[in-house]
């Protein structure tokens, strides 16, 4: 029996297929599920789809859904856009996006919908009366229109769907969450800084109050959902297309997903495409031995996740310059990052014992935990 992705695969590689035939000229033609809920394996699945796909010939709608993860924008900054030790401690990852825009939370509770056209056929408001006429006609009741900035709000004012996009030069994807019924105390949590005092020219995020369709239609199933957003879709784009599973870790159906899924989740893309910011803030010093009480004053120019220059304002009275000077020389070089930096200046506190290694150890600490 063909598998679900196989049949999958040869639609998408224009094999004889639903949809092939009428939606040639309206750009209408595939619905797709992803059966994974890993959010770079999903990531990965958007840019195979972008980059094997004839979309002159159809368009594609892409559902899929995450277990827990935060999501930042092409253009951002992760340290001022998420808490990253609250994500550590919770097992939350981090993914960066190839489309701009701000930071979003994901769970299973929140639906993914990508729309894959040529860029022709590249129409975002289209994309979101799908969504706004597929929830109309289930819930007459619900009041949801879509913004100038390509959100969905209910009730005029609170944000159920946040969009971003992707166009290359003959292709174009149009990517934006639904929220159903994710966690969001989760999602406050975790949608604050890492660190104050950055600096930087990265795309902010622009915060919303968010609501759950859940929580305002409370009988509104997964499946109800899905099954009108997959309909709508086909009338809007005049194709018969029905939901086909696809499987992104299957490799033999997608080739070279897993290599990109792989990319996507390397630091070097996640934080090290970090625009390159500075921090400056004050560090708060405690010797608990002495209980004695300081201040200290950093800056830290970041380039590409790297420490590239540090400097570290402390009182000579609470510890001498030699060793400060020490510190900034060792975090250079390093990635801003918390373990990174902490490995690196166990080094430094080993020789130094008594009162020096207490002040040593209460500046070490504030430093990495600048870093999240
Ligand atoms: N899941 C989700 N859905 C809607 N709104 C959210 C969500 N998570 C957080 N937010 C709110 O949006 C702002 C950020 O809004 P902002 O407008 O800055 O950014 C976005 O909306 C980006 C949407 C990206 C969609 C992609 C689709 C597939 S991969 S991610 C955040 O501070 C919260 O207030």
């Amino acid at each position: 029996m063909m598998s679900h992705t196989r049949r999958a695969w040869s639609l998408l590689r224009g094999g004889s297929g639903v949809g092939s035939g009428s939606s040639s000229c309206d750009g209408g033609g595939l619905v797709l599920r992803s059966r994974s809920t890993d959010v770079y394996q999903n990531l990965a699945l958007e840019d195979w789809i972008d980059a094997n796909v004839d979309l002159e010939r159809r368009g594609v709608l892409l559902l899929w859904r995450n277990r827990p993860a935060v999501v930042i924008g092409r253009h951002q900054n992760p340290w001022a856009e998420c808490d990253l030790a609250a994500m550590r401690r919770a097992g939350i990852p981090l993914a960066r996006r190839r489309s701009g825009g701000g930071t979003v939370f994901h769970d299973l509770g929140n639906l993914n919908l990508t729309f894959f056209a040529s860029k022709k056929a590249y129409d975002r408001q289209r994309n979101l009366k799908v969504i706004t006429d597929a929830l109309r006609r289930i819930r007459p009741g619900l009041q949801v229109h879509a913004t100038d900035r390509f959100d969905i709000l209910l009730n005029g004012h609170l944000k159920i769907s946040g969009s971003a996009s992707r166009l290359s030069r003959k292709s174009s994807y149009h990517h934006c969450t639904l929220l159903h019924s994710a966690d969001r105390s989760a999602l406050a949590a975790v949608l604050r800084p890492s660190c104050p005092g950055i600096h930087s020219n990265a795309t902010p995020s622009v915060p919303s109050p968010v609501a759950n369709l859940l929580d305002h239609a409370p009988s509104l199933q997964w499946e109800e959902l899905l099954d009108a957003l997959a309909n709508q879709y086909n009338a809007e784009f005049s194709s018969g297309a029905t939901a086909t599973l696809v499987d992104p870790a299957d490799e033999s159906a997608f080739p070279g997903l897993g290599r990109v899924a792989a990319e996507l989740r390397d630091w070097n893309w996640t934080f090290g495409k970090t625009p390159k910011f500075s921090v400056q803030t004050v560090l708060h010093l405690t010797d608990d031995h002495s209980r004695a009480r300081s201040s200290a004053q950093l800056h830290m120019e970041v380039k590409n996740g790297v420490i590239d220059s540090c400097q570290l304002d402390v009182p000579a009275d609470w510890l001498p310059p030699r060793l400060s000077g020490e510190l900034s020389g060792v975090l250079v070089g390093e990635r801003f990052c918390g373990h990174r930096a902490a490995a690196a200046v166990t080094a430094l506190l080993r020789p130094e014992s008594g009162e020096l290694r207490h002040r040593l150890r209460s500046l070490c600490d504030a430093v990495v935990s600048v870093m999240g």
